[in-house]
């Protein structure tokens, strides 16, 4: 089976990618099972610049080829928060459940259709001695009012895809492999670097 390495500590990230890329043959492996202490710090103040940063320090140090992941939530009413600071919005420790409850809470009172966001995904490349590449992808929904669902991780719970009526938690890891950001960040990987993805070991 040919092997990848995405540059993450996030093992929700990992299931995401492993509904993406197990179909295409790939063994999908993380910075949980290669480099457990490599923690890039994320200076940057848009995903690209952090899906860079991520991607161009792991490759450097692994001297392998990587994909990195930096993505978030974006909610309208809140002016864009917790966008690139949605690892951490509740502050302290990363906490999905903190998380949560913070953008609930900003959200009281606030009308369903004023509800209105977008998880983004910004994906790297980096190669040994090769120029770095970003693809992009994004999903619209609502931000529910309590959580729904159990898959997923992050944010998952409480966003609602309007096409499949049903919040992201809700999603089989292959329904939320078709629709999300980091799926459509995925595909536009897939459909320049065509080559890159199928050559990987
Ligand atoms: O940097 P790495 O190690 O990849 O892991 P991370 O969790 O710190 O990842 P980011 O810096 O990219 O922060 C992304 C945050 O945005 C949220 N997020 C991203 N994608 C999501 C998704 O598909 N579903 C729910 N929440 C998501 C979630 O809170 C993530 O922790
Ligand atoms: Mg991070």
């Amino acid at each position: 089976m040919k092997r990848i390495v995405i540059a993450t500590q996030n093992k929700g990230k990992a299931k995401d990618f492993e509904a993406l890329l197990a179909p295409l043959g790939y063994e999908v492996l993380t910075l949980l099972d290669v480099a457990q202490d490599m923690d890039v710090e994320e200076t940057g103040v848009t995903f690209e610049e952090n899906a860079i940063l991520k991607a161009e320090a792991v490759s450097k140090e692994l001297n392998i080829p990587v994909i990195s992941d930096d993505s978030g939530l974006e909610v309208d009413a809140l002016n864009g928060e917790p966008g690139v600071y949605s690892a951490r919005y509740a502050g302290g420790e990363k906490s999905d459940n903190a998380n949560i409850d913070k953008v609930l809470e900003k959200l009281t009172g606030v009308a369903d259709n004023e509800r209105t966001a977008r998880f983004r995904c910004v994906l790297a490349v980096a190669a040994p001695g090769q120029q770095t590449q970003t693809f992009s992808g994004s999903c619209e929904g609502r931000i529910l009012d309590t959580r729904r669902g159990e898959n997923g991780f992050g944010y998952d719970p409480i966003f609602y895809v309007p096409s499949l009526e049903k919040a992201m938690a809700e999603l089989l890891p292959h329904e939320k492999a078709a629709i999300s950001h980091r799926g459509n960040a995925l595909r536009e990987l897939k459909q320049s670097m065509p080559n890159w993805l199928s050559e990987q070991n």
